[in-house]
């Protein structure tokens, strides 16, 4: 089994106990109550190359990264240094997140919000959009063909905008017909969970036009971000050098600032 297969399975579980516990009319009637979904994709495409910040304690590939007592705390920070989203990990065997960190990064910060998670079921989206989540990852490498296609148009019809992961050409040709508006290259393969950051250089060029392109993982600073943003990225997601470094706002704003660099904009 894959590590993807192995979490997976451990979020189908953790779902089947949440689902026991809060009926699906209960997370609509929550999700009627939540201030209306931003918009994701005007939050990402802009002038400059904008910073998704991640919230994330710990990965399967390194164990712990940072306690973060204060997830909220930590993405008003990010959000102080000029980051254009929040993504906030809600899984929590491998990644030690919950949807109450969710709704408290939600509750403290104006800029959207991206639940990050192995979403499998429309379920998982009525509980992103009642914690107060915009935007929601699906990835590829997940689903199948129908139940990609069918969560990408549930998220929309519910306000939420997806942003669709992929890691090769034919996961991109998948994320494309499912109509993704935002499209993610991670450079980490879940399956594997080796790093290649030329992943993005390959495959970004063939995302369509018009479709924000993200470089996920792997961004130590700005340069891995000049080198992203010169293949093409609208937006990069930043984790680990973000939660296991000093000054998360100031490196936030470092990022922000090497993304706003006038020889980038030319280019793009
Ligand atoms: O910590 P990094 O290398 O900066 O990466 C952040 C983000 O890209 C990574 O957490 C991630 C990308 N896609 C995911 C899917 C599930 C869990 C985690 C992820």
């Amino acid at each position: 089994m894959s590590v993807l297969d192995e979490i997976i399975e451990g979020v189908r579980a953790d779902l089947a106990e949440r689902q026991a516990q809060v009926s699906l009319d209960q997370l609509k009637e929550r999700a009627a109550e939540a201030p209306p979904a931003k918009d994701g994709v005007a939050a990402l495409k802009g002038d400059s190359v904008t910073v998704i910040c991640e919230v994330k304690r710990s990965s399967p590939s390194k164990g712990a990264l940072a306690a973060i007592a204060d997830p909220a705390g930590l993405a008003a920070d990010y959000e102080a240094g000029g980051a254009a989203a929040i993504s906030v990990l809600t899984e929590r065997r491998r990644f030690g997140g919950s949807l109450a960190d969710l709704a408290e990064v939600r509750a403290r910060v104006d800029i959207p919000v991206l639940r990050k998670d192995f979403v499998v079921t429309s379920y998982q989206l009525w509980e992103a959009r009642a914690h107060g989540a915009d935007l929601v990852l699906l990835i590829v490498a997940a689903l199948d063909q129908p139940a990609l296609v069918s969560l990408v148009e549930r998220a929309e019809s519910i306000g939420l905008t997806p942003l669709v992961e992929v890691h090769d050409e034919d996961e991109l040709e998948r994320a494309v017909d499912a109509g993704a508006r935002i499209i993610g290259v991670n450079a980490r393969d879940l399956r594997t969970l080796q790093v290649d950051r030329s992943t993005f250089e390959r495959v970004a060029p063939e995302i369509p036009e018009g479709i924000v392109r993200v470089a996920e993982s792997g961004v130590r600073g700005p340069h891995d971000l000049i080198a992203y943003a010169n293949e093409g990225a609208d937006a990069v997601l930043v984790g680990e050098s973000l939660v296991t470094g000093r000054d998360p706002r100031t490196a936030v704003a470092d990022l922000v600032a090497a993304g706003a660099h006038p020889a980038l904009r030319q280019g793009r």
